[in-house]
């Protein structure tokens, strides 16, 4: 199963990420993203990132070695194929955390993938999000407001939205999710159709 977390900018996706990861009782694998942007202190190349320069990430997209990508605040980011089709040939679960354009793409190249949306308490606390984090100034912010507005509404193409009010609580609803998804008929049906291909033989 692929199962995706999305939503607008300054959610929360990769502190809610990182609290389901914190916890070692999970059964799915994380997908490392590839970026172009630089490198912040404390991040580990291969972990958080493949941190790799814009022309090898266009060689990338060229070769057909990505699952997705977007372009986002002049930074290349996205989802390399190769491990993605590793971890799910072997019948493993594989967790991405992406942004809106490039889940879309993936919706469409993986229609029966988990979809689930984090979504704030309100635009309030949103903007107020941002303010707190510090990294951007108020004018941009109001950018990042205004275009948070259109990814919300690409939340209906989503199978799930979780609000991420408080971060334990919204990993928790999302591993939820995905512990109930495992058990929807359509990840079963196709295997007993080849089986029974196998047994009729
Ligand atoms: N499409 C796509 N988006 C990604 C990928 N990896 C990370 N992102 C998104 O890119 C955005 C920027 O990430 P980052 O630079 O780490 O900033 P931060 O999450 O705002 O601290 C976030 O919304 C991430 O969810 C990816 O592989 N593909
Ligand atoms: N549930 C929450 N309550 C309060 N602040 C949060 C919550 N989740 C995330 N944040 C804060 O909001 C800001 C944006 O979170 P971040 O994970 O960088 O978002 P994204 O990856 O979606 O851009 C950060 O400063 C983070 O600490």
């Amino acid at each position: 199963m692929l199962i995706v977390l999305s939503g607008p900018s300054g959610v929360g996706k990769g502190t809610v990420r990182k609290a389901i990861f914190a916890q070692d009782n999970n059964k799915f694998d994380y997908s490392v993203s590839m970026t172009t942007r630089q490198m912040r202190p404390g991040e580990v190349n291969g972990k958080d990132y493949y941190f790799v320069t814009k022309e090898e990430f266009e060689k990338e997209i060229a070769e057909g070695g990505m699952l997705e990508y977007a372009q986002y605040v002049d930074n290349y980011y996205g989802t390399p194929l190769k491990y993605v089709n590793e971890m799910l040939d072997e019948g493993k679960d594989v967790f991405l955390e992406i942004e809106v354009k490039g889940a879309m793409q993936v919706r469409e190249k993986v229609p029966d993938g988990l979809f689930i949306f984090l979504t704030p308490p309100d635009l309030m606390e949103l903007r107020q999000r941002l303010v707190n984090r510090g990294t951007d100034d108020l004018d941009v912010i109001d950018m990042r407001m205004k275009k948070a507005v259109d990814e919300i509404e690409m939340m209906q193409n989503y199978d799930y939205a979780v609000v991420n009010d408080e971060v334990e609580a919204a990993a928790e609803k999302i591993k939820t999710i995905i512990r109930a998804e495992r058990w929807r008929v359509k990840r079963f049906l196709p295997d007993y159709k080849k089986q029974l291909g196998d047994v009729l033989k």
